[in-house]
This record gives C-alpha cells, structure tokens and sequence, in this order.
C-alpha cells in the first residue's frame, strides 16, 4: 500500500543529495544564470526594436544579443553537466550504502523478502533517485525563480497583457493540479507491476529445472506477460497524463500568445504600449514556456522519485546487524566448548516453538552428532550457534561466555558450517574452496581437495580449480557439492565444525572417505553432525537424540541402542543394531 509522502521522505531524499550540495548549488546557480540569460534576450530585443525605429546604431546591441545567447548556452552547458554528475554521484553513493545496508541485513529480515524485489531497489530505485535528486530539485528552484522574475518583467512591461497571460496560465495551474497525483499513481501502479513482474520471473530463473520437468513454461510465460501487461496499462497511463500536463503548458503559451497577440495589437494602435513592448511581451511568453515546462517536469519526476526514496528507506527499516572487519580473526585456538542451557526458539510470534528447552554440553574436542526426525529441530540448533536468530529463552556459551557477547565476526570466523543444501556460489571451484579463507595457499587446496576426494573431479574439470560452478553449483553432482561445501568449511580452519547433512548425496565409499576425514578433524576441533544416516554418526563422542524440540537421549551408539526405544528404532530401520553398525 502507498504511503503518503511524509517529511521523512524528503528529509532522507536531501539526505541523499546532501554530499553533492556544492555541485549542485554550483551547477544549479549556472543553470539559473542561463535562464537569466534567456529572460535578458526579449530585454535586449526590445531595444533593438526601439534603436531600429529611432534610427540609431544597433551593432553594440546586436552582439549583446548574440552574446547572451552564445553565453547562455554555454553557461547551461557546463551546469548540465555539474548536475548530471552530481546525478551520478548521488547514484554510486545510494548504491554504496544499499550495498552495505544489504550484506549487514539479519537471515531472517531477507527470508521474509524476495530477492528479485531487493534486487530491483539496488538497480532501478536507486537510478530513479538520479534525477529526482539534481536535476528535478533544481529544475524547481530554477524554474520557480525564472518564471517569478519573467511574470514581473512582463507586469513592469504592461499589466493588462500580463493580466491576460496569467488567465490562462491559471488553466494549465488547474490541470497541473489534478494531473500529477493520477501521474503518480499511474507510475506506482507501473513500478509495482514491474517488481512483481520481476519477482515471478526470478522465481522461474531460480527453479529453471523445475519449471521445466513440470512442463509450466506456457503457465509462467502467461503469469509474467499478464504481469508485463499490466506494466504496460499503467506506463501507457502515466505517459497519457504526463502528456497532457506537459502538453497544456505549449496549449497555454500558444493560446495566451493569440489573445495577447490580439488584444496587445489593439493596445498597440491605441498607443497605450510601443511595438517594441509588445514584441518583448510576446519574446517573454515564449520563453516562459520552459521554465514552466521545467517546473511540470520536475513536479512529475519528485512523485516518481519520492516513491523510490520510500522503497529504499524500507531496507534501512529491515533488521540489520554489525558488518564483520574481513580480518577473520580466530577466535582461540584448538576446539570450543558449548553449552545450551535451556534453550527456547519459535521462528516467530506467530510461529510453534521449535526448541523447547534444549540443554546439552558439548565438550571442546570430539564429535557430537545429532539425530532425529525431520523437524525435530536439529538444522536449527546449528543456525542458532552461527547467531542468525536470536533465542527466544535460555543461553548458548561458548568457552563459557554468552554467545551474544562474542564478537559476531570474530565468532563467525571461529565456526565452519556446511549447510544442509550444501550451495555453491558462483564462480570458480577454487572462489568456492577459498571463499572462508582466500589467503589459503595452494599446497593447502591441494590437501583438502586430496582430503575431500575431490582430487579426481578437479582432473576431470577442463580447467581444473578454475572451472566455472555454476549458479548455486548446478555444473557439479550433488555429491560433489557437498564434499567442496566441506573442504570449504576444513580450509578455513574453524575451531567449531558444523556439518549439517554432509553424506546424504555421496555413495558409499565417499560417505567412509568423508567419516574418517570428519573423524580426524574431531581429534582437532568440536565437531557437531546432523545425519539422517545413522551410519555417518555411529562413531561419534557423544549422540544427542532430539525429538520435537527436546533432548531426548544422549549416549554413545551402544548406549543410546540400548536406553532408547527411538534411538534402537532408528538403527533397527537402518540394519545398524549391534555389530552391523560397525
Ligand atoms: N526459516 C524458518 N522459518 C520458519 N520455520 C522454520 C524455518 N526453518 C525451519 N522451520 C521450521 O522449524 C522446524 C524445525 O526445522 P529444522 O530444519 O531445524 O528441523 P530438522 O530437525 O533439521 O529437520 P530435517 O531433518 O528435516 O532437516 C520445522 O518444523 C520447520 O518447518
């Protein structure tokens, strides 16, 4: 829904333009010195008029003319181009600070988002801002001044010709009036179209796959045309109204010129005004088209441009948190002890709790493995370690200190997390292998990927390390993703190794390969697994049962087949009771 345009608004779209001041006071003063210029031209006219009557010389004026007009488009010249870079200014730092603001977002402020539509912020709003921000607020300055000193010459010329003019310029005043809010409705409606336009088309992009096994091309092509469609009826909307705004104004000027042409004639017959003040009065009417051109221009673009300040303020709106130093500082050395106590966490307000007071010690070496049914909230234990929420009860301690005390970058830069989907980012497999540690060097790429058993598929790659992944690593198996998500995680050298679902994807010799590569990390670093697979875990310290957001059991493999009826089941289901566990 619109909000109305609040003082807010405008204070932060100043707030945009208030680095650039000085360009665009400077260029604004060239650009209202040109359209002095231009109102000085009827003056020197009307001289020349009277010279030519009474029979004096007119070279001096003649080049004063010519000289007005030559410096008046110079002058605009140059300020054009102080505003328009300024306009780029005013651009590249809303996109800086979009670019921070973004990357700083909380996980959960961006999952409640689509992306297509914070994208289109980044690329269109903040190009909408270059005009409103220079061009238009001057524009309003200039065109406001320009048209108030050109109506008083007219009335110091002759006041019933000005009286005549005002007539009708009151008319396009009115039209003005009523146009600009259907303008900038019309251009709302037009911007909305196009974001949820661009939001079905990034959903297809980002499920291409899908789309297309599901046979729903013609469904989305109808969906996103119906979208552009409406863009388009909206679009066609505003360009009607703009037209007829900015077309009133050279209906005005052309039918005040008629009747001052007229009744200025008259006048002129009378001897109640020279030919030559006539002649200047019609020279002022025709420059008075433009800064009243300008004025409707920038009234329309500050509507369209208010709108996009609005959108970018809703991003300073969203959660965000502290950004990290990028120096990637280990926080201690060797494993980290961790504690729950009592931990409680709902997703929302409105959302069941998840953890329901969980608490389980995790000692500083070694490996914890947790397992339990899908839902029971085991990924989230994981998210809630890496501080992407916060709890809703309890406490998390590392080392003995209260997660929330840690430096948020410092503590990241201590945790090695491989997520359940394992995603790779676009870009190379060794971006993708350095991303947690780009000073990695390469004798140490050559262990992990040795480690990882990866070092097969990099022969296989035509460019080896640096062939291309793909977006989200759709050019590797999904085996293989998880094992470059792993070596990922190992060559940044964490002191918390958190791996979430790692061996889903793999076959059997990987899954062995990757347990013992898991398993010596363990001697090194805390290591906490979740796996559905029981038998990437019977080998762990320590196995917390979690069901239903509590802590079930606790206990080794053997133990837990014994004390638990779940646990057993589980094993059972898996023919890993026993012996064959091993
Ligand atoms: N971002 C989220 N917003 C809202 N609810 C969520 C979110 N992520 C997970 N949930 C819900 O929280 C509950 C626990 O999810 P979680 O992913 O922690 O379970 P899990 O034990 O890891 O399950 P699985 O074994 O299937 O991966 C589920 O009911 C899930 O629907």
């Amino acid at each position: 829904m619109r909000t109305p345009i609040d003082r807010a608004t405008w204070r932060t779209l100043l707030g945009y333009a208030r680095p650039q001041r000085l360009t665009i006071l400077f260029g604004g003063a060239l650009v209202l010195l040109s359209g002095l210029a231009a109102a000085a031209q009827p003056l020197a006219a009307k001289a020349l008029v009277d010279r030519l009557g009474s029979g004096d010389g007119i070279t001096g004026l003649l080049a004063l003319l010519v000289g007005l007009a030559l410096a008046g488009a110079a002058i605009a010249m140059v300020g054009d181009y102080l505003l328009e870079r300024a306009a780029e200014s005013v651009v590249l730092v809303a996109r800086k600070r979009l670019t921070r603001r973004l990357l700083s977002l909380r996980v959960p402020a961006v999952q409640r988002t689509e992306p297509g539509d914070l994208l289109s912020r980044f690329t269109g709003d903040t190009t909408l801002l270059r005009e409103v921000c220079t061009h238009a607020l001057v524009a309003l300055v200039t065109g406001s001044v320009t048209t108030v000193v050109m109506v008083v010459m007219m009335g110091v010329m002759d006041l019933v010709l000005l009286g005549i003019t005002l007539a009708v310029l009151l008319v396009v005043g009115l039209l003005a009036l009523a146009g600009m809010p259907m303008i900038e409705k019309a251009s709302h409606a037009a911007q909305s179209a196009v974001g949820e336009t661009g939001a079905r088309l990034e959903r297809v992009l980002g499920a291409f796959r899908t789309v297309k096994a599901a046979g729903a091309e013609t469904r989305e092509i109808a969906a996103i045309e119906r979208g552009a469609d409406n863009a388009w009826r909206a679009g066609v909307r505003s360009a009607w109204w703009e037209s007829l705004v900015h077309g009133s104004n050279g209906l005005a000027v052309q039918a005040s010129f008629l009747a001052v042409l007229g009744i200025g004639g008259a006048r002129v017959a009378t001897g109640a005004i020279s030919l030559s003040t006539l002649v200047a009065f019609l020279l002022f009417l025709f420059y008075l088209h433009e800064p009243i051109g300008q004025l409707l221009h920038a009234g329309s673009r500050l509507q369209i441009g208010l709108a996009a300040v609005r959108r970018l303020s809703e991003v300073d709106q969203m959660e965000a948190e502290p950004l990290g130093t990028g120096d990637n500082e280990v926080a201690g050395e060797g494993g980290a002890r961790l504690t729950f106590v009592d931990v409680r966490f709902r997703y929302g307000p409105d959302r069941p709790e998840v953890l329901r007071g969980v608490s389980v010690d995790v000692p500083a070496s070694g490996m914890t493995a947790f397992v339990g049914p899908s839902g029971a909230g085991k990924s989230t234990l994981f998210a809630l370690i890496e501080r992407f929420y916060e709890l809703s009860a309890g406490r998390i301690l590392l080392d003995g200190c209260d997660l929330a005390d840690w430096d948020l970058a410092a503590l990241r830069a201590g945790i090695g997390y491989v997520e359940q989907d394992a995603p790779l980012l676009s870009g190379s497999l060794r971006e993708n292998l350095v991303y947690g540690r780009p000073e990695a060097t390469d004798e140490e790429i050559r262990d992990v990927v040795a480690q990882t058993r990866l070092d097969a598929l990099v022969e296989r790659l035509p460019d080896g390390l640096d062939t291309a992944v793909g977006h989200r690593g759709t050019f590797l198996s999904g085996g293989e993703r998880q094992r470059v998500a792993l070596a990922r995680a190992l060559l940044s050298r964490p002191r918390l190794l958190l791996l979430d679902e790692i061996t889903s994807q793999l076959d059997a010799a990987n899954e062995m390969a990757i347990r013992d590569v898991v398993t010596t990390a363990a001697k090194t670093m805390t290591v906490l697994v979740v796996a559905h697979r029981l038998s990437t875990v019977t080998q762990a310290d320590r196995i917390v049962v979690l069901d239903n957001g509590t802590v079930r059991a606790a206990g080794t493999h053997d133990e837990l087949v014994r004390s638990d009826p779940m646990y057993a089941d589980f094993a059972a289901t898996q023919l890993l009771t026993g012996e064959h566990a091993r």
